[in-house]
């Protein structure tokens, strides 16, 4: 793609570090938090949830580019302070949109990262001025912006000087109504096909309606997300913005347990959050005890189905077993686990393996056998 100077793919990917928070590398990182700041408690709550969950970044508007002038328009420098202050003490960072260059001015200092959204991706002179402030920006599709055009506007904020920049994919305008906009998955294999910045997915501005987020979230995630910016409320009923759309904290921290599984499956890093009580690192030990024995379960049954390929006396087969230990091993020092274990476990895996291997042969020659003593009556 022409004009792609600096957003066009590089030899390298862009991991884009804020205060040891790396976004685009191997952690899959969660940034949620409400729509519209609205007090201090409000803030507060969000963020004890957004840390509890295992995220990194606690969200927040306080200059809301509303559809109706008559909407709820932000709590401005004072909601701010009230974000600000909630992340610092729950050890969060925080992002906030800037619709202009004035409202850029004034919280450019305060919080962590800046935000461009939707409406004003194609506005040049924000886009220009973002390229010269030393924070990142996470710089969402426009509504009915083609990839090109999404990727130009990055290469705006890239050109004036500002380096970190994230693409947010937050659904476009097609015609279906069912949700408010819809979720273009393949979008974030384009762009990171056609560039080398992280791509990050918001699914609540995608479906405008809390129970499609945790499909849409898994969806992003298994597309190749490098985080997800949820939208979560305390109390979604009461919420002066988007409430069909937040989760409850309760969903928040369900739903961020889920996506540890569906990131694992495609090998990518996820905190679940320490929750810090046991209770809540208890259930997420039993989350991944319950997706081992599953895989297991499975593994057995396609082990068994090999049986009609094998004589019984061949059902063994020690190279076989050896390969598959020595691949493991070296997956296990990769991951930090003693490799050790696999020697440990894995015997025991086949010994099972060929069991039910045998029994399965055995059953079949008996029906065999059967059906031949029945033929020859
Ligand atoms: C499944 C097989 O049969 C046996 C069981 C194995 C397993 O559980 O992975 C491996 C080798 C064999 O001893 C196979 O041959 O692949």
């Amino acid at each position: 793609m022409k004009d792609l100077k600096l957003a066009g793919l590089d030899s390298e990917r862009s991991i884009i570090e804020v205060d040891g928070v790396k976004i685009g590398g191997e952690e899959i990182i969660l940034m949620g938090g409400p729509c519209a700041v609205e007090s201090s408690i409000q803030m507060q709550e969000s963020a004890a949830t957004v840390k509890k969950a295992g995220g990194k970044i606690l969200r927040g508007g306080v200059f809301k580019p509303r559809t109706s002038p008559y909407s709820f328009q932000g709590l401005g420098l004072e909601g701010i302070n009230y974000m600000v202050q909630a992340a610092k003490e729950h050890g969060l960072l925080c992002v906030t949109e800037v619709v202009d260059t004035r409202s850029l001015d004034l919280v450019v200092d305060k919080v962590d990262l800046l935000q461009i959204g939707a409406r004003n991706m194609q506005n040049f002179e924000l886009l220009k001025l973002a390229g010269k402030v030393d924070k990142p920006i996470i710089l969402k599709r426009g509504l009915s912006a083609t990839i090109e055009e999404w990727l130009l506007a990055a290469e705006y904020i890239l050109s004036a000087g500002n380096s970190h920049v994230i693409l947010c994919e937050r659904g476009i305008r097609t015609y279906e109504p069912s949700t408010r906009n819809t979720l273009d998955v393949s979008a974030v294999g384009v762009a990171k096909e056609l560039s080398h910045l992280p791509v990050i997915v918001d699914p609540s501005h995608a479906a405008g309606r809390r129970d499609l987020i945790s499909s849409l979230s898994k969806a992003a995630i298994a597309a190749g997300a490098d985080g997800l910016l949820i939208e979560m409320h305390p109390n979604p009923d009461e919420a002066v913005s988007d409430g069909p759309q937040s989760l409850t904290p309760e969903q928040f921290l369900s739903l961020a347990r889920e996506l540890g599984g569906v990131a694992r499956s495609v090998r990518r890093a996820f905190d679940m959050g320490t929750g810090d009580s046991l209770e809540a690192l208890r259930s997420q030990i039993d989350k991944i005890d319950r997706d081992i024995i599953e895989g297991l379960a499975e593994r057995m049954q396609i082990v068994r189905k090999l049986s009609d390929q094998k004589r019984l006396d061949r059902v063994k087969d020690i190279s076989r077993e050896k390969e598959i230990i020595q691949r493991l091993m070296t997956l296990a020092e990769e991951l930090n686990l003693p490799s050790d274990l696999i020697k440990k476990i894995y015997p025991l895996i086949f010994e099972y393996g060929v069991q039910t291997q045998i029994k399965s042969k055995l059953q079949d020659e008996k029906i065999d056998s059967s059906f031949y003593n029945l033929g020859s009556k």
